[in-house]
């Protein structure tokens, strides 16, 4: 008996050892199947050749934003609307094609961002835009309210103000020289979304040199910089570059000012008498309820922590002002090469509002400029601010416009830019015609054809947010000016975290005489 347990102890750690041997030899083959699976799935699509561990990097990393979107381009041009690439060993699918995005947009089971969103956490933690699972989806069911008709309705007048200082910015470079009107529309729209999500006016269309505004402006670009360097990817190597210490000083900045507002908004808050409503006149100074107002009663019932409320202000600065100003500025730029358009707008405008008075419309009076809104959706389908939006594949998703499977594994690209410019759908896809967005039109076409905002469950629920503020400040702009176009200008389109034009947006606007207001 006794050599029985002495051979027993004996043996015990060597049992282990074959324990882990085998557990370690499982996974190992595991991981090598899913990456065998991964690969021959990856080959059937096709794409450039790819080198192991970099994939397509080299041609896509090594240049400036313009060299990446040339290379996109090149292979868009030579592969088709569906094909593949590798970011270092990440197996990537894109697609243009409507069923595919159909298929995925209306799943509930790849809810999943992309990797490439990583770059964004530090900043957004997890808020709406980069959660997931059962976070998401209590955070969604309870931020959508905070975009209901009767909030946008309140917003309505920071857009019409914050126009108006954009319209007296235009108005001093209103002299028939061309300019770039897409530093202008970026103050514009941090104005807009500042106020209202936060409740706060930082007048940065007035005061360029504001510390939070740098910093803001200056994030996106050190977040797609990183993405184009490989070696700054791991976060503890990142930290010590000179990119890397920028990018903790903003976000410095960034954070603090958050929690200052969040701190003060509470304050503010907290002197309203129980069981009054904030959009009567409880704030004091403000009448208008900011979204951070909405968060800080939601919090009430301790469902939300400063940390949570802080991740979803954030988020919503960031979605709410790049994406909307590339919409301003890449209309202005479409209206400028068609002034029939422009005319047509204006006489729009003129059978709804009173010529002799400023332009200060309302919710509805934005609802009936059916035009206008033909003029900004035809132009959010040639140049989507957001690019493209991305999923991880978590089990194999088999295509809808095509036999091929994406295997678990891969990120998945649902390209807006192919996917609205498909000639099947929309001959002539480069011209720009507003037409395209008249009732008749639109009902004949798929559904899934047309996603500026995606759709889905993850749809943009700054939707209704974004129209408006975009009506505004264009009918606004058209109701002052004429749009003329800047001598030998191109936009040189780069796919950044928005698309972009990286040598701006260059207009020449002339002043309506007969119109001195608003
Ligand atoms: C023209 C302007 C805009 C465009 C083209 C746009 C487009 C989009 C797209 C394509 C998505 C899906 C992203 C993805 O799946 O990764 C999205 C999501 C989102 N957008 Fe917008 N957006 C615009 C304006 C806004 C505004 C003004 C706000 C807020 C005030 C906003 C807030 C958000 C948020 C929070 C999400 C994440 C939603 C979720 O995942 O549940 N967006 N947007």
């Amino acid at each position: 008996m006794v050599i029985f347990t002495l051979l027993l102890r004996a043996l015990k750690p060597l049992s282990w050892l074959i324990t882990w041997l085998v557990e370690t030899v499982l996974v190992v083959w595991r991981l090598a199947k899913a990456r065998v699976h991964l690969i021959i799935l990856g080959a059937k699509f096709p794409g450039p050749p790819a080198f192991p561990l970099f994939g397509n990097l080299l041609a896509v990393f090594c240049g400036d934003s313009e060299a990446l979107t040339k290379y996109i381009d090149y292979i868009w041009n030579k592969y088709g609307n569906l094909h593949r690439s590798y970011i270092g060993p990440v197996l990537v699918v894109t697609t243009g094609r409507h069923q595919d995005h159909e298929k995925l947009l209306a799943s509930n089971d790849y809810l999943n961002k992309g990797l490439i969103y990583f770059f964004m956490k530090p900043w957004l933690g997890d808020g709406l835009l980069m959660s997931s699972g059962e976070k998401w989806h209590s955070r969604r069911k309870m931020l959508t309210p905070a975009f209901h008709f009767k909030i946008l309705d309140q917003f309505v007048p920071v857009f019409n103000s914050n126009g108006e200082e954009f319209i007296r910015q235009l108005r001093k470079r209103a002299d028939g020289r061309a300019f770039d009107i897409w530093p202008l529309c970026k103050l514009l729209t941090l104005d807009v979304i500042c106020e209202t999500i936060m409740g706060v006016r930082v007048n940065a269309q007035t005061i360029s040199n504001s510390p939070y505004v740098t910093a803001v402006n200056e994030i996106s670009a050190i977040i797609y910089n990183r993405g184009m360097r490989p070696w700054e990817y791991p976060p503890f190597i990142f930290r010590f570059t000179k990119l890397g210490r920028r990018h903790q000083e903003c976000l410095d900045i960034l954070h603090s000012t958050t929690e200052k507002v969040i701190r003060e908004r509470r304050t503010e808050l907290e002197k309203i008498s129980e069981g009054k409503t904030l959009d009567v006149d409880e704030l004091g100074r403000r009448r208008r309820v900011a979204f951070l107002d909405l968060l800080l009663l939601i919090a009430r019932d301790g469902s939300l922590s400063d940390a949570d409320i802080r991740e979803e202000v954030d988020t919503f600065m960031f979605e709410g002002h790049d994406t909307t100003a590339a919409a301003i500025s890449f209309t202005v730029f479409l209206l400028s090469r068609h002034p029939a358009v422009q005319e047509k707008v204006l006489e729009e405008l003129d059978s709804i509002f009173d010529t002799s008075k400023p332009l200060d419309p309302t919710i509805h009076e934005l609802s009936e400029l059916k035009y206008l809104d033909m003029v900004i959706k035809e132009s959010l389908r040639i140049f989507p601010p957001v690019g493209a939006v991305s999923r991880q594949i978590t089990s194999d998703f088999r295509l809808a416009s095509s036999p091929l499977t994406v295997p678990s594994g891969a990120m998945l690209f649902l390209t807006f830019h192919l996917l609205h410019r498909d000639p099947e759908v929309f001959p002539e896809p480069n011209e720009f015609d507003p037409q395209r967005f008249a009732p008749e039109e639109t009902v004949r076409r798929h559904p899934f054809a047309y996603l500026p905002f995606s759709a889905g469950s993850r749809n943009c629920i700054g939707q209704r947010f974004a129209m408006l503020e975009l009506k505004s400040v264009l009918a606004k702009l058209i109701w002052n000016f004429r749009i003329l176009p800047a001598p030998d200008f191109e936009p040189i389109l780069v796919w950044e975290i928005i698309t972009k034009s990286k040598n701006g947006i260059f207009v020449r606007l002339e002043e309506r005489s007969r119109k001195k207001m608003g």
